[in-house]
Order: C-alpha cells, then sequence, then structure tokens
C-alpha cells in the first residue's frame, strides 16, 4: 500500500510579491507564482507519482497553485477546501510592509512575531494557535484517508504547513521555525502504518 501525502506551499502571490504580511487576505498568484505551480504539477508528474484526493484551504492563491498542478498533471481530483488549512491569521500586521513594520516596530519585535512559536502578531495567530487548528483537521481528514492508501496532495501556506510538518517530522519548535518552505515546492512523504516517515523527498534541498 503507497501511503503517499504530498505538500505544496503556493506560488508566489502578489502580496509575497510586495512584501506585505498576508495572513488570511486574498491575493492572486504573480506570473511567476503562476509558473512555479506549473512547474510543481510538472514535476509531480515526471516523478510519476499519482494522488486520489486534494486538499486546500479557503484562500484563491492555493486553490489556484492546486488547479495548475492539476492542469499539468491531467488529473481533476475531488478537492476538499477548508479554512483550517488557510495561512497564520497576520492580524494588525495584515497588509503592512514587512520592512516598514521593523521600522516601526524594531527589527526584533516583528522577528519574533514571525517567527517565535507561541507569541502572536497583535489580533493574530501564534504558530502554536495555527497548529491548535491545522492539526486536528489534519489527524481527523487527511492523515486517516492517507493511512487507508489514499495518496493525498495538499495545497496550502508557509505557516499552516509549518505546523502540519513539525507533527510530521516532530520537530521541536525551534526546528520548525528555522525552516522556511520556498513557494511552490513539494515535499513528498511516504508513511508507514502509524504515520511515521519512511521516505521524504523535499524538492527544495
Ligand atoms: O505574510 C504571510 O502571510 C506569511 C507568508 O507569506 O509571511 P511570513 O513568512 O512572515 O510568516
Amino acid at each position: 500500500m503507497e501511503r503517499l501525502l504530498v505538500l505544496v506551499r503556493h506560488g508566489q502571490s502578489e502580496w509575497n510579491l510586495k512584501n506585505l504580511f498576508t495572513g488570511w487576505k486574498n491575493p492572486d498568484l504573480t506570473e511567476q507564482g503562476v509558473k512555479e505551480a506549473r512547474t510543481a504539477g510538472q514535476t509531480l508528474k515526471e516523478m510519476k507519482l499519482e494522488f486520489d484526493e486534494a486538499f486546500t484551504s479557503d484562500l484563491l492563491r492555493a486553490q489556484k497553485t492546486l488547479d495548475l498542478m492539476q492542469e499539468e498533471m491531467g488529473t481533476d481530483l475531488p478537492i476538499t477546501r477548508d479554512q483550517a488549512l488557510n495561512e497564520r491569521d497576520y492580524g494588525d500586521l495584515t497588509g503592512m510592509n514587512k520592512d516598514e513594520a521593523r521600522k516601526q516596530f524594531g527589527e526584533e519585535q516583528v522577528h519574533i512575531w514571525r517567527r517565535s512559536f507561541d507569541v502572536p502578531p497583535p489580533g493574530g495567530e501564534s504558530l502554536k494557535m495555527t497548529a491548535e487548528r491545522v492539526l486536528p483537521y489534519f489527524d481527523t481528514e487527511i492523515l486517516p484517508r492517507v493511512l487507508a492508501g489514499k495518496r493525498i496532495l495538499v495545497s496550502a501556506h508557509g505557516n499552516s504547513l509549518r505546523a502540519l510538518i513539525m507533527q510530521l517530522e516532530g520537530l521541536t519548535p525551534e526546528q520548525i521555525l528555522k525552516r522556511e518552505l520556498g513557494t511552490g515546492t513539494p515535499i513528498i512523504y511516504r508513511l508507514d502504518e502509524e504515520g511515521g516517515i519512511v521516505e521524504k523527498i523535499d524538492l527544495a534541498e
């Protein structure tokens, strides 16, 4: 039985390009983001990976990434969209330029908001809070399917995927916060019957 789980962060969005805190805002992909998504689909096709179902967030950039990947793979998978997989909510920082925020609040404070485990940005979610909604969803909706032999593709976001990867790979908060996920770069996992990792191929490495 092939217990295949592939995670992909959406391609570059307009707000990634403008260096704005994005969170639950809904910008589209840039031209480069479209290319990244297509390349991700082509790569999975070249690797002869096949899927039974796909999951994505409630946000356009992740949904569109999945659609473009499917176009390249020539598939029409059943898709489940859920806001549990959305990006971390950046609260009051949403829409602010990341360099401007550093000038206003200081480099260290902004780093704490972006990459500490349990300090939320004002009015937003910490990675811990993000994990508290992503992981129950993963554990009830996605993992059981993978363990039952369904091959699953997940298109989501930098911080919602960090939460997933932290659990999957058994990483500490320090380890996961150092891990940056490239846009449109799939990570391929094959799991054993208990959800342990048998094989991991990170196309960014
Ligand atoms: O702005 C955001 O929503 C995220 C992802 O682009 O940013 P960060 O890398 O700062 O968590």
